[in-house]
C-alpha cells in the first residue's frame, strides 16, 4: 500500500518526494451543533497554525453542524469530515451526563485511516507550543494526560466523595475496602491514537455491550485502552482545575496545551463571574486564547505560504495535503 502523506515540503519535487515517504499525521477535532463551539475550532486551528505545527486540523464534524460554519472552518484550512453520530445502547443515556452523550460520536474519527497517526484535541484547547513531537512517541500505546479527580462534576463518583484524586495519591490514600485502587485515569480531551479498522470495529462492538457512565465516551476509552495507556506530563493538557486543586504539580510557564474545561472557563464566552474564574492566571490564559483568536494575520487567508496546507495529487490520484512549498 502507498503510505498515506501529510508533512511540510520544502523545495518543489525533492520536497514532495520526501513528503511522499513521510507518515501521515493530522490533528484532529470534534464538532457538534450550531452553538458557539465553531469558535473554539477555530481559535485551534489559529493557535495550531500560530506555532507553525506541520499537521493539517481535520474536523468531524456531526451532520447538524450548519454549513456556515463548515465554511468558516474550510476557510480556516480546516480539513472538515461529516461523521455519524454515535449512541450508547438504548435507553440508557440516562447514566452519562447528558451534555457528554454526543462524544460518544468522537470514536468515529478511528476510521479516519487514511492517517496513520492523529492527536485528538478538544474545540476548547488551545496550543501555545508546537507539539508535534507528540507525533514521533512510540506506536503501539495510547497518551493522554492524566485527569483531576477533584471538581464537582465528580461528586458522583467515590474518588470524589473519599477526597482520593490520583494526582496527590498521598494527600488521602485509596480505600481498599471500595475495591481495588482504580487504572490511571486520562481526560480525554488530548490523546495520541492511531487510526484503525480493526480497533474501530472493536471500539464499536464493545460500546454496544457497555452501559454508558457519567463521562460518557471519556470513561469508555479509559476502559477500553487501559493496558496500553501511557500518562504523558500535564503540559500537553493542562486541566484548569489543576491551577487551584493541585498547584505543585502545575509549571504553568512550561505548559504548551491549555484545556479551558473549567466550568466559566469557555474563552469565547468567559464572564469571570463563576467560581474562580476571577484568578489573575485564569484571566491571563483566557487573553492569551483571545490574542490568538482575534490575530487576523493568523487567518488562513493572511498566513504565510509555508504555513497553508495545499491539496497535491499523487500516483494513483490521491489527493493528499502538504504545506506549500516555501518561496526560497
Ligand atoms: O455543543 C457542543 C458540545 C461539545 N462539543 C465538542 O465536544 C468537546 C467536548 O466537550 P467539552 O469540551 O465542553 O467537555 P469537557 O472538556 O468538559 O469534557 C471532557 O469530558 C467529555 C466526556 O464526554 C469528553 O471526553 C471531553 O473530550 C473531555 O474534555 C468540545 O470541546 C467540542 O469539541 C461541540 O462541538 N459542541
Ligand atoms: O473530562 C471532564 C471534564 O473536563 C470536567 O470539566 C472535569 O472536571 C473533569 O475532571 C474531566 O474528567
Ligand atoms: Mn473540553
Amino acid at each position: 500500500m502507498t503510505p498515506n502523506v501529510v508533512g511540510r515540503v520544502n523545495k518543489g519535487a525533492t520536497g514532495l518526494a520526501k513528503a511522499a515517504s513521510l507518515p501521515s499525521r493530522a490533528y484532529v477535532t470534534f464538532l457538534a451543533g450550531n452553538g458557539d463551539y465553531v469558535k473554539g475550532v477555530v481559535g485551534l486551528a489559529k493557535g495550531l497554525r500560530k506555532v507553525k505545527s506541520a499537521y493539517p486540523l481535520v474536523v468531524a464534524v456531526l451532520p447538524d453542524v450548519p454549513d456556515e460554519h463548515r465554511h468558516i472552518l474550510i476557510n480556516q484550512g480546516c480539513i472538515v469530515r461529516e461523521i455519524e453520530p454515535v449512541y450508547p445502547p438504548e435507553n440508557q443515556t440516562q447514566f452519562a451526563m447528558a451534555y457528554y452523550v454526543i462524544n460518544y460520536s468522537k470514536l468515529r474519527i478511528w476510521e479516519f485511516v487514511e492517517y496513520s497517526k492523529m492527536i485528538y484535541l478538544d474545540g476548547d484547547i488551545q496550543v501555545f507550543e508546537n507539539v508535534d513531537h507528540l507525533f514521533d512517541l512510540p506506536d503501539a500505546y495510547f497518551y493522554a494526560v492524566m485527569d483531576c479527580f477533584c471538581e464537582k462534576s465528580w461528586s458522583n463518583s467515590p474518588q470524589y466523595n473519599i477526597g482520593y484524586c490520583q494526582q496527590s495519591p498521598d494527600k488521602v490514600q485509596w480505600a481498599e475496602e471500595l475495591g481495588p485502587k482504580p487504572s490511571l485515569y486520562f481526560n480525554a480531551g488530548m490523546f495520541v491514537f492511531m487510526p484503525s479498522l480493526p480497533t474501530y470495529d472493536d471500539l464499536l462492538k464493545t460500546l454496544k455491550v457497555t452501559p454508558p457512565t457519567s463521562f460518557a465516551e471519556q470513561d469508555f476509552l479509559n476502559m477500553f485502552f487501559r493496558d496500553i495507556y501511557k500518562p504523558i506530563p500535564n503540559i500537553y493538557n493542562l486541566v484548569l482545575a489543576m491551577l487551584w486543586r493541585h498547584p505543585e504539580n502545575v509549571e504553568l510557564d512550561k505548559v504548551n496545551v491549555v484545556h479551558y474545561c473549567a466550568a466559566g472557563s469557555k474563552p469565547w464566552r468567559y464572564t469571570g463571574e463563576e467560581e474562580n474564574m476571577d484568578r489573575e492566571d485564569i484571566k491571563r490564559l483566557v487573553k492569551k486564547w483571545r490574542d490568538i483568536y482575534n490575530d487576523e494575520s493568523l487567518d488562513y487567508k493572511n498566513a504565510s505560504v509555508t504555513n497553508k496546507f495545499m491539496p497535491v495529487l499523487l500516483e494513483g490520484g490521491v489527493v493528499r495535503y502538504v504545506t506549500a512549498p516555501s518561496a526560497a
